[in-house]
């Protein structure tokens, strides 16, 4: 079986599809200077998929006090790589500082089942990011890529609805990859026998979007590194519909697979999916403590 660290792998991948080779800009470091080694990561972005996981590696690699590993190294989820070894993870991050946090994110983290054991193996006192996105939007996302992958290969794909629905029941369908990662709480249950949750730091995904600072800053606070995240780094692009990045002699965004445009869904299924969700919601805004409003 082939390791998934560079490819993006089958329709359904996990891999982040918007990595981009690109030299680490801004806050980093040469990689030839002194005290500069090879760390195993101290905090983890373990999801959610399609939360804007890419987005916010890239904005708190400004950081001068982060060093982020900018390929998600399936390594926690894969049992070849893991099968590597703790060696092989850490001579894939980046060269660090002794006061900088290695960071690395793989979305598939956060919900299967083997992973938070063997990081809990690996760091009991690790420090676990997970940022949380509307979970019908989510799943609207999740379809999208998939089904994009599948257009661009010529291949057909089926209508979100038939997925997300029993043809029988008229359930929603809870076997659905893309519905069965909405469902928070199950996946942080599991984290939770693990981890206590003052190790973990909630980003709102929507609230990242709007006001990418403010989110940011929290997560500063939580890394325990000064606020040097400013307004000055960032910038609106219209024709994105996103904040992008100024860089030392450049502006960048995010690839264009990050933003897609959704197909158009039915009121109906859309209530339909909040009125199978909330209740769901409920659990993991009481399980984390935290109110994320989704409607
Ligand atoms: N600044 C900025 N620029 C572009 N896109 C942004 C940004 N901030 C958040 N997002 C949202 O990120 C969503 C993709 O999430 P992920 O990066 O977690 O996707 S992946 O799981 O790694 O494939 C992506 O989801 P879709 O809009 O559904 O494509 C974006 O809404």
């Amino acid at each position: 079986m082939e390791a998934r660290i560079y490819s993006v792998g089958d329709d359904d991948a996990d891999v982040d599809d918007a990595y981009y080779d690109d030299t680490l800009e801004g806050a980093q470091r040469p990689a030839h200077q002194k005290h500069q080694k090879r760390r195993l990561p101290q905090c983890l972005i373990i999801g959610v998929r399609k939360g804007g996981t890419r987005a916010l590696l890239e904005f708190l690699n400004l950081h001068p006090n982060i060093a982020a590993e900018k390929k998600e190294m399936h390594f926690f989820d894969d049992e070849v790589n893991y099968n590597r070894g703790l060696e092989f993870y850490r001579k894939r991050m980046p060269y660090s500082y002794e006061d900088q946090v290695t960071l690395e994110k793989t979305p598939a983290y956060f919900v299967e089942e083997v992973v938070p054991g063997r990081v809990s193996a690996m760091n009991s006192s690790i420090k676990l990011i997970l940022i949380l996105r509307d979970p019908v939007e989510r799943a609207i996302s999740d379809y999208m890529q998939i089904y994009t992958t599948r257009h661009e290969r010529g291949k057909t794909h089926e209508t979100f609805e038939n997925l997300a629905f029993d043809a029988m029941t008229g359930d929603v369908n809870k076997s659905y990859k893309a519905i069965r990662r909405s469902i928070y709480h199950r996946h942080m249950e599991r984290w939770l026998e693990h981890f206590p949750l003052h190790q973990f730091h909630f980003v709102s995904a929507e609230n990242l979007v709007q006001n990418p600072v403010e989110e940011l800053r929290k997560v500063e606070d939580f890394l325990q590194i000064d606020h040097r995240l400013t307004q000055d780094h960032f910038y609106f692009n219209q024709t994105r519909g996103f904040y992008c990045m100024h860089l030392q002699h450049r502006q960048k965004c995010l690839a264009p697979s990050k933003g897609r445009a959704h197909i158009p869904i039915d009121q109906d299924v859309i209530y339909k999916l909040r009125e199978f969700f909330r209740p769901h919601n409920q659990e993991m805004y009481e399980l984390v403590g935290m109110n994320f409003g989704w409607p």
